[in-house]
């Protein structure tokens, strides 16, 4: 991952709430520095667009100025300098299209890796960042994130960096042409050029920064409630809620609405100015060309050709003029996007650390953990040692640690005092991955992938073959299941699993934990939605092919805790023998 992009701060609030919509200059600008470097590996092409740009740009200025100088020389001097000035405008005029072409398309190759690469920090973020910290950030506002803000930073990595170069290289190469023509219009067109391509883009920034910036908050709150309206439809549709949801969403939409107004209205002000500013300084400029004219100070061969490159040399400044708003939105984007990168994840992945040769123990000493901004710590005293071997049964009542436990040991979480070790290695020394494949888990809610039943199974080993995916099936009490889905094992599954019960689910999770090699697994409650007679078949399987593995399960259920060599009961943060 660029370090640049994922440099991280004490930030420990979502995305959505993290950065503010202060667009003040230093930090828009911060956000800009911060953004181009993403450009550096790529910065021949930039270059290659800049040069095709401006060679573009002005080869189309001085093609209309050749062309009113030859039309006039032709015409009312007679002189054979007409030819030249006619074939240099021809010439110019044809390679304008390729020049165009090659801005295009060496912009869109930079904006194209580039934002390939962002996704790609983008979902390396996740990972990093999962399962903890991204639980906090909102789904909602994570699909608007990895969506359509990321889509918005195309305009600044196309259509930004490049054309301001293009427009101050083609102003100033046509003050100094039209000043060598008269120092009156060089001056003259200056000012203009300053006029559009500075004062109008930095006088509708921050107006429209702020109107920007709210819009993707409040689409980003949208989105989360969108989901959350769609994941809970049917206790909405239960609970006769669907009146009070739709007014949230109504007054969300809303809140979006106004937010879009705002920002179409910034944007209008910039699109009046841009529209309005070449109509007056071309006025201004004719005026002043004429009177040069009529006055002996310039021939009217020189007003006129002065007159045709002036009207040709306002594309260039009018692209980066809309950038006053049109850039906006993106860099309210960028800042929600670069908010992802530096979030702090719950837990620092160790890469330079030590890999386990295989799995002694885990030995838990004086364990605490506390959840940030909470009042009590929810394990302040946890004394472990699973040895392999082990079925270890934990329960305690609701809210007692359980989950909070399982997530500590699996260091999900940053345990906040005492120490954890697995196999004699103080955890957070152990490689993440190295940990990974000594310890794993079977959570209580359980992802299905929209994927085939066999590699939702093959999720814990996906080079598993298919023998080893029935015979998992198979220990997981999966075969009616299998014989009831039109493709068996193939069959195609989606929406989470829609077509699946809950029970359905949890099976397929064991079938996983089947498959693991991990030595150390730990099961959050893996039956609570199975029948007596399911879980017990499972229980007995998982137990059947348990061999020097250790197992760690977290029930309320005493018919499954039986199955247990040892019982333990998590209290007031403490663990002690239940039996
Ligand atoms: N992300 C969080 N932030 C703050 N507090 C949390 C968070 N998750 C859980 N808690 C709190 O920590 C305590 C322990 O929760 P945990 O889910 O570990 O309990 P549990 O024993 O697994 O409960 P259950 O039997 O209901 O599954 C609860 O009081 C809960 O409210």
């Amino acid at each position: 991952m660029t370090s640049s992009m994922t440099g991280t701060s004490s930030a420990t609030r979502p995305a959505s709430q993290s950065t503010s919509a202060s667009g003040n200059t230093a930090s828009t600008l911060r956000t800009a520095k911060r953004m181009a470097k993403q450009m550096l590996p790529l910065i021949n092409v930039e270059f290659r667009a800049i040069a095709c740009g401006t060679a573009g740009h002005l080869f189309s200025v001085w093609s209309v100025m050749c062309a009113a100088a030859s039309i006039i020389l032709g015409f009312t001097q007679h002189t054979p300098l007409w030819i030249p000035l006619a074939v240099a405008a021809i010439i110019m005029a044809l390679l304008r299209g390729p020049l165009a072409y090659g801005e295009q398309l060496f912009n869109h190759q930079m904006a194209f890796s580039t934002l390939r690469d962002i996704r790609i920090s983008v979902f390396d973020t996740m990972r990093r960042l999962a399962p903890a910290k991204l639980k906090e950030q909102g789904r909602g506002n994570l699909v608007t994130v990895i969506t359509e803000d990321i889509e918005l930073l195309e305009i600044f990595y196309a259509h930004t960096l490049s054309p301001i170069a293009i427009a101050t290289i083609t102003a100033l190469v046509n003050t100094v042409v039209l000043a060598v023509l008269n120092p009156w219009l060089g001056l003259t067109a200056l000012v203009f050029y300053i006029l559009i391509a500075l004062v109008v883009p930095l006088l509708s920034a921050k107006p429209t920064y702020r109107a920007a910036f709210a819009e993707r908050q409040a689409q980003g709150e949208l989105h989360s409630l969108v989901l959350e309206s769609l994941d809970g439809r049917e206790e909405l549709l239960a609970m006769g809620a669907s009146s009070t949801t739709q007014a949230r969403l109504r007054s969300a939409t809303e809140k979006m609405l106004d937010a879009r107004t705002r920002n179409q209205r910034a944007a209008g002000w910039n699109g009046l100015a841009t529209e309005s500013i070449p109509l007056i300084a071309i006025m201004v400029f004719v005026t002043v060309s004429s009177w040069l004219a009529t006055t002996g100070q310039a021939s009217t061969l020189t007003a006129i050709v002065a007159i045709a490159g002036f009207l040709t040399s306002f594309p260039a400044l009018i692209s980066v003029a809309r950038l006053g708003s049109g850039l906006q939105p993106t860099m309210a984007a960028a800042r929600r996007v670069f908010a992802l990168f530096d979030e702090t994840p719950a837990v620092e992945e160790t890469e330079d650390g030590s890999d386990l040769k295989g799995f002694d123990a885990l030995e838990a000493t004086s364990l605490a953990f506390r959840y940030p901004h909470a009042r009590h710590t929810t394990l302040s005293d946890v004394n472990l040692r699973i040895v392999p071997g082990d079925t270890i049964g934990i329960q305690g009542e609701n809210g007692a640690g359980k989950s909070t436990l399982i997530d500590v040991l699996m260091r999900f979480r940053e345990r906040s005092s005492g120490d954890l070790s697995v196999s004699g290695v103080s955890i957070e020394a152990v490689n993440t991955h190295s940990l990974r494949s000594q310890e794993s888990m079977v959570s209580q809610d359980t992802f299905i992938f929209s994927t085939s039943l066999a590699e939702n199974i093959a999720v814990s080993k996906p080079d598993a073959s298919r023998e080893q995916i029935e015979a998992a099936a198979h220990k997981a009490c999966l075969d009616e299941v299998i014989a009831e889905l039109p493709g068996g094992l193939d069959h195609v599954l989606e929406r989470n699993g829609d077509e699946l019960s809950e029970g359905q689910k949890q099976r397929i999770a064991v079938a996983r934990a089947f498959l693991s090699e991990a030595p150390l697994v730990l099961f959050d409650e893996p039956t609570s939605n199975m029948d007596a007679l399911l879980e017990g078949q499972v229980m007995r399987a998982l137990l059947d092919q348990q061999a020097d593995s250790a197992f760690v399960v977290v029930s309320h259920r005493p018919a499954v805790l039986a199955y247990m060599k040892q019982v333990l009961t998590l209290d007031h943060g403490r663990l002690s023998p239940t039996r």
